[in-house]
């Protein structure tokens, strides 16, 4: 009598053990499946930078291997690039003041790298609407915390009042430097405690090399928009194929 007591014991302690490994399975399984959902998958590259800055050109050279004619977009384009055997997904941000903030917002949470680009005949004259642009890309906490690089493309080279990309770095240092002085002393006035997020790297002096999260590329490129004009997207595919 006492060892068939002892055989059920231990039979029901057995269930107990699998039931409870059962449950240990499925609340695993249920809370993978919880995070795979809200983890997006990284595979797209955004083409960021002020109207005119020549995106679309560029989308389009690289998705279709065409040159079109373009006008200034309200709305995104989007298509697949490929590289090595493998394939980006790109997507043209329209520059348009009115919009960028909101399809950037959109499309942040998908990005794999940012290409920034700027027109280099202009760079003088857009100097500040330029580096105000790339001052909110770089303080964008999801693009420092998930250490997304950026790509600053010196486009247009093609055009002789071009600066290259030594001299845009150099020029876009020197603004951001002000910028963030700027912006850090407005948010000193509104709360003390958050004058430290404002600012891009530590001190005063902004340089792209102290950034320490977000490591930041310059290439010059032109996508040349004449039929005969042979396009000098070299460096750009370069980086793109370290990335993928
Ligand atoms: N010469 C020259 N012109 C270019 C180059 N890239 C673009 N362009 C011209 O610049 C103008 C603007 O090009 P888009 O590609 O429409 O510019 P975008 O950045 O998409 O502009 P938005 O849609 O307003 O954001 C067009 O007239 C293009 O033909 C280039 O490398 N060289």
């Amino acid at each position: 009598m006492e060892k068939e007591t002892l055989v059920e014991e231990s039979t029901t302690s057995d269930f107990t053990k699998i039931y409870i490994a059962i449950i240990v399975v499925l609340v695993t399984l249920v809370l993978f499946l919880i995070y795979r959902s809200r983890t997006v998958s990284r595979r797209s590259v955004l083409l960021t930078g002020l109207c005119n800055s020549g995106k679309t050109v560029l989308f389009a050279r690289l998705v279709h291997g065409q040159l079109v004619k373009t006008f200034t977009s309200m709305k995104e384009n989007a298509g697949e690039y490929i590289i090595n055997g493998s394939s980006l997904k790109i997507i043209d941000i329209p520059g348009h003041e009115r919009v960028r903030d909101k399809f950037f917002d959109q499309y942040k949470p998908e990005a794999k790298a940012i290409v920034y680009v700027v027109d280099s005949t202009l760079i003088q004259d857009e100097i500040r609407d330029i580096a105000e642009y790339l001052y909110n890309i770089l303080s964008c906490p999801d693009i420092a915390n998930n250490k997304i690089n950026v790509l600053i493309l010196c486009n247009k080279q093609d055009i002789p009042a071009s600066k290259n990309c030594s001299t845009v770095k150099t020029m876009l240092e020197r603004e951001l430097t002000t910028l963030q002085i700027t912006k850090s002393s407005q948010l000193e006035f509104v709360d003390p405690k958050i004058k430290k997020s404002s600012l891009l790297v530590d001190g005063d002096n902004f340089q792209f090399s102290l950034m320490s999260s977000i490591k930041v590329d310059f290439v010059d490129c032109n996508a040349t928009t004449t039929e005969d004009g042979s396009p000098n997207l070299e460096g750009l595919e370069k980086w793109l194929s370290k990335i993928v």
